[in-house]
């Protein structure tokens, strides 16, 4: 199995956000996106997700295209996804968040739990069990019943992962999850998220905090203005220099924020090493 993105270009106007970004995400490896700020990978995410329409090119999941496919269609073929902002039932407890997810699709399976009793206990206990046993992946079985507003925010971005991995899917799209994650929570975040890595499922997470990207992921793409720069290993992106630019600027850049610095302190009469080269 293998998500490919060919080609794949959207449009805001005259603004091109994504432009003809080739990538292929394999599967058991958690690939991570990053770029700066509006490099396009919430875009790119969306697109995947069918929250926004493809402008040019493909995306496939092995053999099926899922550009023109509807939100619904593609979370039903496998894919699951957070949001950069959470997206919770904050009235109902944290189980029933999850317990919504395993309700029988098909008109037949409604029926028989309105019309059969011990078929509708049964099913309810099934739809527990599963919502909890997922619960405790993110070590919030303890907070089960408890109203999913009323939790910190960290366990919230927890139990909004837990939510996406309801339907076992074999895409998983995670879009910024450490955002508004102190570091203690954020560590925690990066060793939960290690544990969902199976040689069956895709997992891609767009993220800015660099200690989570650089510790969790096996492959990392950077997009630069709509396009993708570099993709390779932590370390090999840690080490290309188009990377560096892409984030800090030219040199020149960062030898005029250097003088700056250095004029500043002037002003401030601290005394600087003079640099001789
Ligand atoms: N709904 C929209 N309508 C118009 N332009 C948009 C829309 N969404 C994004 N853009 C533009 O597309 C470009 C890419 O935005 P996008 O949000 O995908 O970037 P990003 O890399 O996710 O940024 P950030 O890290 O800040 O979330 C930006 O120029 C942005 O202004």
């Amino acid at each position: 199995m293998t998500l490919v993105f060919e080609n794949l270009t959207k449009r805001y106007g005259s603004n091109v956000a994504i432009d003809g970004v080739s990538a292929i995400f394999e599967p058991g490896l958690i690939h991570g996106i990053i770029g700066p700020n509006g490099a396009g990978k919430s875009t790119l995410i969306n697109m995947t997700a069918g929250s926004y329409t493809v402008s040019e090119g493909e995306i496939r999941l092995d053999a099926t295209r899922l550009d023109g496919l509807k939100k619904y269609e593609i979370a039903n073929g496998g894919l699951g996804r957070t949001y950069q902002n959470i997206r919770l039932f904050d009235q109902m407890t944290c189980a029933e968040n999850l317990e919504v997810c395993f309700y029988d699709r098909d008109k037949g399976g409604i029926w028989r739990e309105v019309l059969w009793p011990p078929y509708a206990r049964r099913r309810e206990a099934e739809r527990r069990a599963s919502a909890i046993a997922i619960l405790k992946v993110f070590g919030l079985e303890g907070f089960a019943d408890r109203e999913a507003g009323s939790l910190p925010y960290g366990r919230q971005r927890m139990l909004e992962i837990a939510r996406a991995l309801a339907q076992d899917p074999k895409v998983l799209l995670l879009d910024e999850p450490a955002a508004g994650l102190n570091h203690h929570e954020t560590a925690e975040l990066t060793e939960r998220l290690a544990t969902l890595r199976r040689p069956d499922r895709i997992i891609i997470v767009v993220e800015h905090d660099m200690d989570l990207v650089m510790s969790l992921c096996d492959r990392i793409k950077v997009l630069h203005h709509g396009k993708l720069l570099f993709e390779g290993t932590p370390a090999e992106v840690q080490a290309s220099s188009d990377v560096q630019l892409a984030y800090l600027g030219t040199p020149n850049d960062i030898e005029d924020i250097r003088a700056a610095a250095q004029d500043r302190r002037a002003q401030l009469g601290i005394r600087t090493r003079r640099r001789t080269h």
